[in-house]
């Protein structure tokens, strides 16, 4: 009773915040929610209003589902409602946070991720070869795997300036493990301890727990290695990593914090960027139709005797455009990272109780009809004539945001900026050389099908496996992808 209470008190003057049916004693919404929560707060935005209150067992959830509310409560807030609270891909507001902060922001901001856009112009260029080597049979190829290890290699150079040798070089294998392995501790298996505290005691406490510390320790020897790579390097390869050992000779950090840095990023930055390009190109297999008209826009912006280049991206109205729609409409993270509020709060009349997670659901923003037209359909054509990057418009008026794919407010996405370039010089670069089709059946000539509706949720929201073909687009592909190799 006093638990119920405790959960229920509202101040005078202040109304409790709306809650949908279907809740349980104990359980909460738990059961209500179902197996694709992003569609059921759409549902309930429908039936109790913009913002309401989720109770998942004994965590509470403050869903925000348009994009005034991100503005007011997240972006206009400060710092106390953009905290979070025991979540992957950062740590509360603490003292440590303020002190990290700035050594993140500086070695990732625009100027420092330009200086790298040759590193990644090499790692596309070995995912251009891969796709040409192995992505032309008739039945083509899975796409994921290899975006995961061109991400990953990416990630690792701009981190550590360190290369994987290929798909079955162990270090490509042990990180990928262990990005999974630290994935697991975010799926809802895990959060169920989050959602009743008491189970900790009772179920699988040891095992998860040692499981948590295992995996600590592997990060921690992983990424010592790679350290000692970067500090042996005679040629002093610019990379993140030299960028923060700098800080820790000038005592602005200390060794722990450039080990849990360079392993939170590798993090935040793996799963996440590949997820939003096996989307990419599902949609562009989809779609010969807009295929197309990204072919014809590279062949009159580019031309047949060169790559895209990061410079270029202004002139590639479209596939930018493509980008951003793919962006919103298949944003790789349902609810962004949720936010933690700590202390009482008070909005429209509304009691914002302390102690909640702040959840930005961005799949009701992203079909949102009255920011969105046609917000269902995917149509690459809305963001056309829109010049600036989402980097950019997250810092503007939240009306002229193109998405919230990246979050909002002082937690957005601190790799935004590496991860829009990555996103553009894939995508760019994998068009010019192929068109991509869906593969085919083993009789050779049906096409396999790529159903866009079928997906798991995960931490981040993984489209079931499709296979593609990778189909030269003209003469020039094999010459250029093996040349600018050697040069
Ligand atoms: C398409 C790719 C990516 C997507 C969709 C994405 C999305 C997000 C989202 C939604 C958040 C939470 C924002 C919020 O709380 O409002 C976040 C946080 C973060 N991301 Fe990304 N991210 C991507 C790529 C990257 C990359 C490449 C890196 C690193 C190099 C990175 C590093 C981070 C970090 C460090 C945070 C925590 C920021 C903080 O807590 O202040 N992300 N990301």
């Amino acid at each position: 009773m006093w638990y119920k209470r405790s959960f229920d008190r509202v101040p005078k003057g202040l109304k409790p915040l709306p809650e949908p049916p279907g809740k349980k004693l104990i359980i909460g919404h738990l059961k209500a929610i179902g197996l694709e929560p992003h569609r059921r707060f759409k549902e309930w935005r429908e039936h109790v209003g913009d913002i309401f209150m989720v109770q998942m067992g004994q965590e509470r959830w403050i869903i925000l589902n348009n994009m005034q509310l991100v503005n007011d409560l997240l972006q206009k807030r400060d710092w106390e409602i953009i905290q979070r609270k025991r979540l992957y891909a950062g740590s509360p507001n603490n003292e440590w946070f303020r002190k990290i902060t700035p050594l993140v922001h500086g070695a990732l901001n625009n100027r420092r991720i330009n200086s790298y856009t040759n590193l990644i112009n090499e790692c596309t260029l070995e995912l251009l070869q891969i796709f040409h080597r192995d992505g032309q049979t008739l039945q083509g190829l899975r796409p994921q795997s290899y975006l995961s290890y061109t991400n990953l290699n990416i990630m690792l150079n701009v981190i550590f300036a360190i290369k994987a040798k290929g798909i079955d070089d162990p270090l490509y294998k042990l990180l990928i493990d262990l990005s999974k392995r630290a994935f697991e501790f975010g799926t809802m298996k895990h959060r169920i301890f989050n959602f009743f505290p008491i189970l900790r005691w009772v179920l699988s406490r040891r095992t998860t727990l040692k499981n948590a510390i295992q995996l600590r320790d592997d990060w921690e020897t992983t990424v010592e290695g790679l350290l000692t790579q970067v500090k042996n390097d005679r040629d002093e390869k610019p990379c993140v990593a030299r960028d923060l050992l700098k800080k820790l000779q000038e005592g602005r950090c200390d060794e722990f914090d450039v080990i849990h840095l360079s392993i939170g990023l590798i993090n935040a930055g793996t799963e996440t960027t590949s997820t939003a390009l096996n989307w990419v190109i599902a949609l562009l297999a989809k779609y010969p139709e807009y295929q197309a008209r990204a072919h014809e826009e590279l062949d009159r912006v580019i031309g047949k005797t060169r790559l895209p280049i990061k410079e270029d991206e202004p002139s590639l109205d479209f596939i930018r455009s493509f980008i951003k729609e793919s962006m919103r409409w298949a944003a790789p993270l349902n609810f962004g990272v949720p936010h933690y509020i700590e202390e009482d709060d008070e909005y429209m009349e509304y009691h914002i109780p302390k102690n909640s997670l702040v959840v930005l659901a961005n799949y009701s923003i992203h079909t949102d009809e009255t920011r969105y037209k046609n917000a269902n359909t995917f149509d690459p054509t809305r963001f056309l004539g829109i010049k600036e990057s989402s980097a950019v418009l997250a810092q503007g008026k939240v009306e002229l945001r193109d998405h919230f794919a990246f979050g909002a407010g002082r937690r957005l996405c601190s790799g935004i900026h590496l991860a829009e370039a990555e996103l553009f010089l894939v995508t760019s670069r994998i068009l010019w050389a192929f068109r991509i089709e869906p593969g085919l059946q083993s009789d050779g000539v049906t096409p396999t099908t790529i159903d866009l509706f079928k997906y798991t949720n995960k931490f981040t929201v993984c489209l079931d496996p499709y296979n593609v073909r990778f189909v030269p687009r003209h003469e020039n592909v094999d010459s250029i992808i093996y040349q600018e190799n050697s040069n």
